[in-house]
């Protein structure tokens, strides 16, 4: 609820506008029946015209205000549930740029989405349906009840008996349903979770023809939400039926006793139909209420749910302590004995230690699982390490903010992803203001030119979502011209050379050098004929550094080094 009490503070104006002009609505709709009674009382019994013309004309008017202020209630409750919808779908927006990889794992992708689409629409819908239709309920059922007591105590209490046995109702029927409705938002969660592996995955379980097994799965998950749907549908769909029982017994109670007071000459006919105009629009009132409050439950779910992540404080520590500027230090990046596990994990780095030189081109070699990708993902400041620093530009990490350090760092993942539009908008995203010029050489040094320029609509070519409409080689190249467009300190290549041929590969270690010949360059590979030329190359085996050196000095002296050789077909003869 803390989001929620600040976003009402954030928005009180509107807020107490919404409020103004429900509470007019519910003054209207209670001023009708007391002027109904008052023209069959007063008016019509007494047989004085102008003053039924004058009532009339009154219940016209408050009939008329009240439709009015409903609705500019109506209005004002749907862009102040549609502003809710604006601000914490940006405010999720935000949170996520902040998390870490283990915050945003703790989530999972697929919660992350139904969070921010599903939540975020059931409780703007049920903010609504609150203001609009459970606030003015207990307003409405006081008055009306109060009305009745100052018109006949006798014949208020069969609304007020009546008003008891359906709240008792309500009470009961939610006891049974609430647990069940809070747990359907995670199973829609769920079943996400499986939708999502299904569509991501539909070539692999098409190759295995698996299609029987998934179905399978999938129908599981959709069977288990739909059951959870009817059983609380079940137990809720009682009371509507419940309601109209009560208000016939209630018009009936009403009518009869209402009729023998007035034949004894105790009451005015005038007063019997104020008295069931109010019980109309209390159970009325009522049972709109009890529908609203069985999806309220879900929504508080859901509301929960989004709060979850917007309060969540982000593993990486934003206290910006230092103005982060380039210096004139040779050293870019500086390893200190860094070691770091995931959560619930091994240590996957122990005790790095090295520097990455400004100007210079350092690699990093290493099997399957050695702790390359991670020290990529460090240097992005996507989680935080265990102990150690690591410095930029003789900052501590501690002092840089994300995004002031990301600003220095270009990168190329391991999986090349592109977003759908064209070639030359995944190329811009990193740097949207580059000129023609500049997208033309980022290409050229890709490797990118000669597909670019075979495809019909060249830089405006279409790309599909994730850039499915392009081989890993091209992908790998687009994202290699859309990190070298990119101004920054240190460009890291996280073995984004591996759908390369070894021609393109060469070519490109070529370009990178005689085209940017000032750049710092961290390259992750497998590949030893991607990386032989590099100043300096970095040897990981389980996390550890285990060789330092220029790539002859390590053919020579390490051994784990001449492992990968041997396994790669490059020859150690002549080595000594
Ligand atoms: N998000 C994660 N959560 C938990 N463990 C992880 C995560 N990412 C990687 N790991 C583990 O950390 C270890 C190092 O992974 P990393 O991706 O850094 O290796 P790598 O050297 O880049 O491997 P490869 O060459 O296969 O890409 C592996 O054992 C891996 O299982």
């Amino acid at each position: 609820m803390t989001y929620l009490k600040q976003f009402i503070r954030k928005n009180k104006k509107l807020s107490f506008l919404t409020l103004l002009a429900l509470t007019l609505q519910t003054i209207g709709t209670l001023a009708v029946p007391f002027l109904i009674g008052r023209l069959i009382d007063v008016g019509i019994t007494s047989g004085n015209q102008s003053l039924v013309i004058k009532i009339g004309g009154q219940m016209l008017l408050v009939a008329l205000l009240g439709s009015l202020s409903a609705i500019w209630g109506s209005y004002l409750s749907a862009e102040l549930a549609a502003t809710y919808g604006y601000q914490v779908r940006h405010d999720f927006y935000q949170k996520t740029q902040e998390l870490s990889i283990q915050d945003m794992e703790k989530f999972g992708v697929s919660s992350l989405l139904t969070r921010m689409m599903n939540d975020v629409t059931n409780v703007q819908r049920e903010f609504m349906m609150v203001l609009q239709l459970i606030l003015p309920a207990p307003i409405i059922c006081l008055f009306a009840v109060i009305m009745t007591f100052i018109n006949s105590p006798k014949l208020a209490l069969i609304p007020l008996t009546s008003v008891v046995i359906y709240l008792v109702a309500v009470f009961l029927l939610l006891k049974k349903g609430l647990p069940l409705s809070s747990k359907i938002q995670e199973k829609l969660d769920r079943m996400m979770v499986k939708l999502r592996e299904f569509f991501n995955g539909i070539n692999i379980i098409r190759a295995f023809d698996n299609q029987e097994l998934e179905e399978e799965k999938n129908n599981q998950r959709f069977s288990d939400y739909a059951s959870s749907m009817v059983a609380v549908n079940k137990i809720f769909a009682f009371l509507t039926p419940i309601a109209y029982l009560i208000m016939g017994i209630v018009f009936a109670l009403i009518i009869w006793m209402g009729s023998l007071l007035v034949g004894q000459g105790n009451l005015q006919i005038g007063v019997v139909t104020a008295v069931v105009e109010y019980s109309i629009q209390t159970l009325g009132y009522l049972i709109l209420a009890a529908m609203v409050v069985v999806t309220l439950p879900r929504a508080v779910a859901s509301l929960n749910r989004i709060e979850a992540v917007l309060t969540t404080t982000p593993e990486i520590s934003e206290e910006k302590t230092a103005v982060c500027e380039a210096n004139t230090s040779e050293v870019l990046v500086k390893f200190d004995n860094v070691s770091f596990a995931y959560k619930g994990a091994e240590p996957v780095l122990e005790g790095i230690s090295f520097d990455i030189l400004k100007g210079h081109t350092t690699a990093i070699v290493g099997g399957t699982g050695s702790g390359k990708s991670t020290i990529a993902k460090l240097l992005l400041k996507l989680s935080t390490i265990n102990s150690g620093d690591i410095s930029i530009h003789s900052h501590s990490f501690n002092t840089w903010s994300q995004h002031d350090l990301r600003k220095t760092i270009s990168y190329v993942p391991q999986k090349a992803f592109l977003f759908n539009g064209t070639i030359e908008s995944n190329i811009l995203m990193g740097n949207p203001t580059a000129t023609a010029k500049e997208i033309q050489q980022a290409v050229k040094i890709a490797q990118a030119e000669t597909f670019i320029s075979n495809q019909p609509h060249k830089l405006q070519a279409p790309v599909s979502q994730g850039g499915t409409n392009f081989s890993g080689g091209q992908k790998q190249r687009l994202s290699i011209a859309r990190a070298l467009i990119k101004k920054a300190d240190l460009y890291v290549f996280d073995d984004s050379f591996s759908a390369l041929d070894y021609q393109t590969d060469a070519n490109l270690r070529r370009a990178l050098k005689t085209e940017m010949p000032d750049s710092t360059f961290l390259i992750i590979a497998q590949r030893l004929s991607t990386i032989q030329d590099a100043d300096q190359i970095i040897v990981l085996d389980e996390g550890r550094i285990v060789g330092q050196g220029t790539h002859d000095f390590l053919l020579k002296n390490n051994q784990t080094y001449q492992e990968f050789a041997i396994s790669q077909g490059i020859s150690l003869e002549g080595v000594e």
